[in-house]
């Protein structure tokens, strides 16, 4: 089994010790999450467990009915208790950079909507200092030349998204601008980054997550690591 897909089914099944009976549970998207989704269509049969689930994206939610997991709109819960997810970066100070995938919109809404959130990443993902993953954007198709103008100006090397020769679509009907924050990520205040971005007209929500993660499951090639985030932090 190659190591990374190892180290992602590792940390992604972790995670579901953390749910339990009468839960609702935001499900994240991507390759890391699928194993958590599988483990726990397992759980549910084999221990009876019923929860809920809220899905972050078109692919999670196909998946789960797959599995039989129960659904329901975020609109329809009071609120989650927990939701899983994955990243692609995190650093020790709990920010992460999402959206490799496409569902940082919904993923973010739904994590802001949970009392704690899990991400979980192979080795590779966890780093010193995030940013060497272009940070996903995403952007109204209406005007989104706008923003890609004044990313260019503003040194972020923008890049549109495509799927072959067309923009990426988001499940909402964005597109997403990938932008290198590499060069400023240690000069600048992170949160004020995150809501800078956000605040450029036409920019729907960006991949950065800097307040919002909880726990976090490193798998490992021994093991998995558990960091838990300092409560003040
Ligand atoms: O943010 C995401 C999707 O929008 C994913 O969580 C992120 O891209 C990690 O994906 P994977 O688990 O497949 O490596």
């Amino acid at each position: 089994m190659e190591q990374t897909y190892y180290e992602k089914k590792e940390a992604g099944e972790a995670a579901v010790d953390l749910i339990h009976n009468k839960m609702v549970i935001g499900l994240g998207t991507g390759s890391t999450v699928y194993h958590t989704i599988n483990k726990l269509g397992e759980k549910m049969k084999d221990e009876k467990l019923d929860v809920t689930c809220v899905s972050t994206s078109s692919n999670t939610t196909e998946f789960a009915k797959q599995l039989g997991i129960k659904l329901v709109a975020l609109n329809d819960v009071q609120d989650i208790d927990l939701t899983i997810d994955g990243a692609d970066e995190i650093d020790g100070d709990f920010r992460a950079i999402k959206g490799g995938g496409g569902a940082l919109l919904f993923e973010k809404i739904v994590a802001s909507s949970s009392r704690k959130v899990a991400i979980i990443v192979d080795s590779t993902k966890y780093v010193d200092t995030i940013g060497a993953y272009p940070l996903p954007v995403e952007v109204l198709p209406f005007g989104y030349k706008y923003v890609f103008e004044r990313m260019v100006r503003e040194g972020f090397q923008p890049n549109l998204r495509k799927m072959g020769n067309d923009p990426f679509i988001t499940d909402s009907g964005n597109f997403i601008l990938d932008i290198n924050v590499s060069n400023i990520i240690d000069k600048v205040d992170t949160i004020n980054l995150e809501k800078y971005i956000n605040n450029i007209p036409g920019v729907i929500e960006n991949g950065l997550f800097t307040n919002i993660v909880d726990v976090i499951y490193i798998g490992k090639k021994d093991g998995v690591e558990v960091k838990n985030r300092e409560k003040g932090d």
